[in-house]
């Protein structure tokens, strides 16, 4: 054993032969704990020990799923008391609600109504510590990553957590010997459905959470392998810091929990610890006070009893707040049944007649049964416990005393119990609720160093995700091409479609200018006013146009030849040069604005545009105006004419630097 594991670290680890080094606590040799089946751990501990904070409080809890069939209410005022370093088993037949609880702990889900306090915070807020380190949670189903190998997994967690690498190599070797799980170069995807889940198990503890969350870990576990762990937790819980909440199917494997709740149709039927309930009825073996209990709850139905709960302190919890449905969904069993049921668990008439003697009161409290089975009602309440603090705000309701509304209510509301102080509370109950609050502000920090911590699980945990995101990528070449490839191609594809201007679009030219253009057509030089000007102007006009390579231009003899191919979607539009264009632009050089109407009119160009594709189209019109522009500047100063004069009135800067938008 390290010298660190012997004084206490940060992180505790696992020691070589299988035992559990928490801080500062010498590990005790997993093989010296009997085995539960022969020889039940003993787990209980004197008073003077006993926790005092609850690590998770539950009550009044309502959760509905609403699906195609309707709705269904899964949780229904479901309370529960989880006391600091204790285990503590949830049991119920399968649907009534127990991964829905525990979901809700985690924060994975959120109740419709109710409470849930991890660490005397709502989880979500920092000061429940859930989601993060002090949680371990081990879901039903499978969520691990199967492209990683065992290892992987671990190490992923390990840095999600701000573990060390060496901490995290020694609580792994650990893990991988106690769970017996494959070499740990085994991908998870190569695994059978128990492996994984011991491998779920394995990431559950691998950080040593203060809290444990595991839904079915011992499901399809040899027996023997099932034993190892209880006892681990066993010694997990023994340190007082830890604290176990467990949901099983092996009912007698409970026995060995501090707590057992009973879940029944989204209820807990009892609540309390196993010692206690075989005591109180009269039981050897807890399926049958399981059988009992059930019994009991279908002849509460039949009495159409109130629905309310007991909670650890042995009070009934009547329906506070909430506008609860039928129990509807429960199955209920025939008389036949039911007889045969109660011979065979060696259950008396007058036995099972007792357990029907739970009747409602008329202020909607239980009256007194042997369903609440660990009524505490007469003990003295000690302020300095915070479990009786919720028993109390809850009795004064339940006598009628202030109404319905939850005591409670204010201060969960604002997510942290510390914040808050109720005068309207008897003195008693705000003391012992500050004395509570005062328990758990203990962890507080200060902004500085929660802001340091927060940043620095921030980095752990996008660490963690970087390195999984890359090794996944790399495990998978195809999404990894496809991550790559796709975004560029997909750029390539937009810059050729859209970031560059058209070419090549087919454009009708006819020109009456000249007969047989196609031919004749002789590009002018010099200016266009001297005599010994030749060739057509529209032939000059059509060259500048050319130069922009944009347009591929094709001579029509007609017009109605250029409007067909248009229709015929040949061309993108056609352009008419009028009869004598040449000369009416040349008397229109030399008279200016004295030039005749019918020269002003011959010296103009028609355009017809194609309108199909608005994007061509305003290229093209962008195009012939630009053109144009370029050209009577050009021929202007052929002739030694200042360029204004012969443009168009109209001054647009194509070539100039753009001007953008400010934001
Ligand atoms: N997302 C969901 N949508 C609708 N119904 C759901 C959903 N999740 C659970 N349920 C239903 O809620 C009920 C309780 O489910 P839950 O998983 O909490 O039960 P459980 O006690 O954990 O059962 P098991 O022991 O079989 O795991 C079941 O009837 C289930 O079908």
């Amino acid at each position: 054993m390290s010298d660190a594991t012997k004084m206490g670290t940060d992180n505790p680890t696992y020691e070589d032969d299988g035992a559990f080094a928490p801080p500062g606590i010498l590990p005790v040799s997993s093989s010296k704990l009997p085995g539960w089946d022969r020889d039940f751990v003993q787990i209980g501990m004197s008073e003077s020990e006993a926790p005092k904070k609850n690590a998770v409080v539950v009550r009044s809890a309502y959760k509905q799923y609403k699906t195609r069939q309707g709705t269904n209410v899964v949780l229904h005022n479901f309370n529960m008391t989880v006391k600091e370093g204790t285990i503590y088993s949830l049991l119920g037949s399968s649907g009534c609600g127990k991964t829905t609880i525990l979901s809700c702990c985690v924060g994975v889900k959120a109740l419709d109504s109710g409470h849930v306090l991890i660490n005397g915070a709502e989880p979500g807020t920092r000061a429940s510590g859930v989601p993060g380190k002090h949680v371990g949670y081990m879901p039903q189903d499978i969520a691990l990553y199967g492209e990683f190998s065992i290892r992987e997994v671990l190490q992923y967690y390990g840095r999600m957590y701000g573990m060390s690498s060496s901490t995290v190599a020694k609580n792994m070797d650990f893990l991988i010997a106690f769970l017996a799980l494959p070499k740990p170069d085994r991908r998870i995807d190569s695994l059978s459905g128990g492996q994984k889940r011991r491998v779920s198990f394995a990431v559950a503890l691998i950080h040593s959470p203060k809290l444990l969350i595991l839904d079915e870990p011992t499901v399809g576990v040899d027996p023997l392998l099932r034993q190892s762990i209880w006892n681990h937790l066993v010694k997990l819980v023994s340190t007082g810091k830890t604290t176990v909440i467990i949901t099983t199917h092996y009912i007698e494997e409970a026995r060995q929990s501090h707590t057992i709740g009973l879940m029944r149709g989204g209820r807990l039927l009892a609540e309390d610890s196993p010692e206690l309930l075989l005591k109180q009825h009269n039981a050897t073996l807890l399926e049958d006070i399981v059988l009992k209990l059930c019994l009991q709850d279908n002849c509460d139905e039949d009495n159409e009893s109130s629905s309310d709960s007991t909670t650890t302190d042995g009070s009934s919890v009547p329906t506070i707040t909430l506008p609860l449905p039928k129990k509807s969904r429960w199955k209920k069993i025939s008389e036949k049944e039911r007889h045969s049921a109660m011979n065979a668990f060696n259950l008396s008439p007058e036995k099972e007649g007792s357990t029907c003697s739970s009747t409602s009161n008329n202020d909607g409290s239980v009256a007194q049964s042997d369903v609440v089975i660990n009524n505490n009602s007469t003990e003295k309440l000690d302020p300095t416990c915070p479990e009786q603090v919720v028993g109390l705000a809850y009795t004064k309701v339940e006598n009628g005393a202030e109404g319905k509304a939850d005591p409670l209510q204010p201060c969960f509301d604002r997510g942290y119990l510390s914040d808050c102080s109720d005068s309207n509370d008897s003195s008693a109950s705000a003391a012992m609720r500050r004395k509570l609050a005062l328990e758990y502000s203990h962890e507080e920090n200060s902004m500085k160093t929660n802001l340091k911590n927060s940043v620095k699980d921030s980095f752990n945990r996008i660490y963690a995700m970087s390195h999984k995101n890359i090794v996944i990528l790399l495990r998978n070449i195809l999404l990894l091409l496809f991550m790559v490839f796709v975004p560029a191609s997909q750029i390539v594809v937009i810059c050729l479609a859209i970031g560059q201007d058209p070419r090549g679009l087919h454009f009708g030219v006819v020109n009456k200018d000249i007969a047989n253009s196609l031919n004749n057509c002789v590009v002018p030089s010099g200016c266009l006013t001297t005599d010994n000007f030749t060739g057509s102007v529209s032939c000059l006009f059509l060259d500048y146009l050319k130069k922009h390579d944009i347009l591929d231009l094709k001579i029509y003899e007609s017009e109605a030849d250029a409007v067909e191919s248009v229709k015929q979607a040949t061309d993108w539009g056609y352009m008419v040069f009028p009869e004598n264009y040449t000369l009416h632009m040349r008397e229109r050089a030399i008279f200016g604005i004295h030039a005749e109407p019918a020269v002003i009119y011959g010296s103009r160009i028609k355009f017809r545009l194609d309108q199909s594709n608005l994007q061509i189209y305003r290229e093209n019109a962008k195009l012939f105006f630009k053109t144009f522009h370029e050209f009577t500047k050009n021929v202007s100063e052929e002739c030694g004419v200042d360029p204004v004069q012969t443009d168009l009135p109209l001054y647009v800067r194509y070539n100039e630097p753009k001007i953008w938008h400010n934001s």
